[in-house]
């Protein structure tokens, strides 16, 4: 129990478990406590951003909505990491998949994250960091994914701050150097904690393809995309 606290996150003495399943949409936070987690107790209501702790087969692990965008997952991560001595950040989110190979629901491990977002500008590097996912939750995701028959796709991702994007071009730029689908957050998450030496990892489900133009409803985004939450949560217990 501790009495920690930071002008986004205010526990009043509720534990954050040190691995946490991060999805954008704070409903889907709440979903996944409700649907996975035993003795849940809520740790955050701060702008709405719900956190919630329980156990997982009998371990403890907490989820939190991060908001959209690499500004907003980058406040929560590094709030998560240096005041609540999270170590295991598992980004569990939507994306849109640039190949025609990645099919609506296919879920896709991000092994990097390519963006173009300034964020990683601020630490300094001579030249362009590569943001990679850790290779330690990495080989758990990959094995929670086989032994659940999913079908799933590793590799290198973009976590872009545009959404809407002027430049019609884009996508298929980005997916000429094989990246297999576009979310908003990642990124930013992954060079947070490389610079703590914390393990992050992004698993998505494939909500929308770009280059098909086919996608599933926001309902679906909510709450169908279970196959993605208990291979995080597997991969995140023994
Ligand atoms: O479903 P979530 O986790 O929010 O992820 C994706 O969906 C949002 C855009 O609709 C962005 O946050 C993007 O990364
Ligand atoms: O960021 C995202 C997420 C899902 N689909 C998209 O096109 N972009």
């Amino acid at each position: 129990m501790s009495a920690a606290s930071t002008p986004h996150i205010q526990p009043n003495g509720a534990p954050i478990a040190e691995s946490i399943l991060l999805p954008g949409d704070p409903l889907r936070a709440k979903f996944i406590a409700d649907t996975y987690l035993d003795d849940v107790v809520c740790f955050n209501e701060v702008r709405g951003m719900l956190g919630f702790t329980g156990t997982y087969r009998g371990e403890q692990v907490s989820v939190m909505g991060t908001g959209m965008g690499v500004p907003s997952i980058s406040i929560y991560s590094y709030e998560l990491i240096h005041t609540f001595g999270v170590k295991n950040l598992v980004r569990v989110g939507s994306c849109g998949a640039m190949q025609t190979s990645v099919d609506l629901y296919d879920v896709v491990i991000a092994q990097a994250a390519s963006t173009d977002s300034n964020y990683l500008s601020q630490f300094g590097c001579p030249g362009t960091y590569a943001p990679i996912g850790s290779y330690r939750l990495l080989e758990r995701t990959v094995a929670a994914a086989r032994g659940a028959d999913q079908r799933f796709h590793v590799g290198n991702i973009l976590s872009s701050d545009i959404f809407y994007n002027a430049d019609d071009t884009a996508v298929d730029r980005w997916a000429r150097m094989g990246i297999l689908a576009v979310e908003m957050e990642s990124a930013g998450l992954y060079a947070n904690a490389a610079a703590a030496g914390v393990d992050a990892l992004g698993i998505f489900t494939v909500s929308d393809n770009l280059i098909e133009g086919t996608h599933t409803t926001p309902e679906e985004r909510q709450t169908a995309f279970t196959a993605m939450m208990e291979i995080a949560l597997t991969a995140v217990t023994k």
